[in-house]
């Protein structure tokens, strides 16, 4: 559904000189610097299938996202989605895709929010009983009744990103790709986000990108991630596989009168021994979570 080989997008940036003049020799010199965003990335993502495209800050996880949607043309290597190439076929590869970021809406903001959804279909060329019975879907499972008459600009965030999400998926496109759609939203209102992200890939197998820095959302949707850092891809797999393979070794804790303390159960602790060494008011197991092995990664 989605092929992406050896792809890298380079920014060129003007060099801008500062102090006396600095604006005069910035026009003058030409001079550049390069940025190289997105180093050789490749991967496959089939149909059906929901994949977390994680990384810190500055990764290059925002710029591959434009490059399969066509906003960005890439510097060298392939991008295809769902056959076409994104950047040539800027108009027929957005009909396959639903896009939604978290930070910014795709909605109009002085329009109610059922005036935002018609805009869409019509954009869409979206036939009208195919629009009704679309929304209708939404309606129920976004729980948008309480606001479809409300200006986009009166949302509430969750309930602005439940309005991105309906927009998004209005035309049943079989990809949807997600940035940070929790960012900000309370508990319920991510709840809510994920059974929706749920629902829509099982009942119409729709492909999800899912790109975030909250990893219970990655627990709570992916079974496979692709962790990139510095425009490169570090690990791409199944969770229990990364956990198993990168885990730091599990902790014991022993909570005892003078504090507690942590060690880690490798093969020369002397269990005993420092048993011993302590008075006991209980025992526990800490097992490592996926936070922390992403950590170790990113560290090495
Ligand atoms: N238009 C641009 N011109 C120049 N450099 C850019 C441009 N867009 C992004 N970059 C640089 O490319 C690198 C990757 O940025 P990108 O936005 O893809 O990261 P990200 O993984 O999405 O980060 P975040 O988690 O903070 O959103 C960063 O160093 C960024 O400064």
């Amino acid at each position: 559904m989605i092929r992406v080989e050896r792809l890298t997008k380079v920014f060129r940036r003007p060099r801008t000189f500062t102090g006396p003049l600095g604006a005069i020799r910035t026009l003058l010199t030409r001079q550049y610097d390069e940025r190289t965003a997105v180093d050789g990335i490749s991967f496959d993502i089939a149909e059906g299938e929901v994949v977390g495209y994680l990384g810190p800050n500055g990764a290059g996880k925002s710029t591959t996202v434009k490059m399969l949607t066509g906003i960005l043309t890439p510097t060298s290597g392939v991008v295809e989605v769902a056959g076409r190439v994104p950047w040539r076929e800027r108009n027929a590869n957005a009909r396959s895709v639903g896009v939604v970021f978290g930070q910014r809406s795709q909605l109009w903001w002085d329009l109610p929010l059922i005036e935002s959804l018609r805009l869409v279909g019509d954009l869409y060329d979206v036939p009208a009983p195919r629009f009704a019975s679309s929304l209708k879907r939404m309606r129920d499972l976004l729980g948008l009744d309480d606001f479809l008459d409300t200006p986009v600009r009166q949302l509430s965030l969750g309930q602005r990103m439940r309005g991105d999400l309906a927009a998004a998926m209005l035309y049943e496109p079989p990809i949807l790709y997600l940035d940070e759609p929790t960012v900000g939203l309370d508990v319920l209102a991510k709840q809510a986000v994920r059974e929706f992200i749920v629902d829509t890939n099982r009942a119409g197998r729709t492909t999800v990108l899912l790109t975030t820095h909250d990893l219970a959302d990655v627990e709570a949707l992916c079974k496979r991630i692709i962790l990139i850092d510095k425009g490169k891809v570090l690990y791409d797999g199944g969770i229990d596989a990364l956990v198993s393979a990168y885990a730091p070794p599990r902790r014991l804790v022993v909570h005892a009168d003078d504090g507690s303390h942590a060690y880690e159960l490798t093969e020369g602790l002397e269990v005993p021994d420092l048993l011993a060494a302590h008075t006991i008011r209980d025992l526990s197991i800490e097992e490592p979570d996926l936070e922390s092995v992403i950590k170790r990664i990113y560290a090495a």
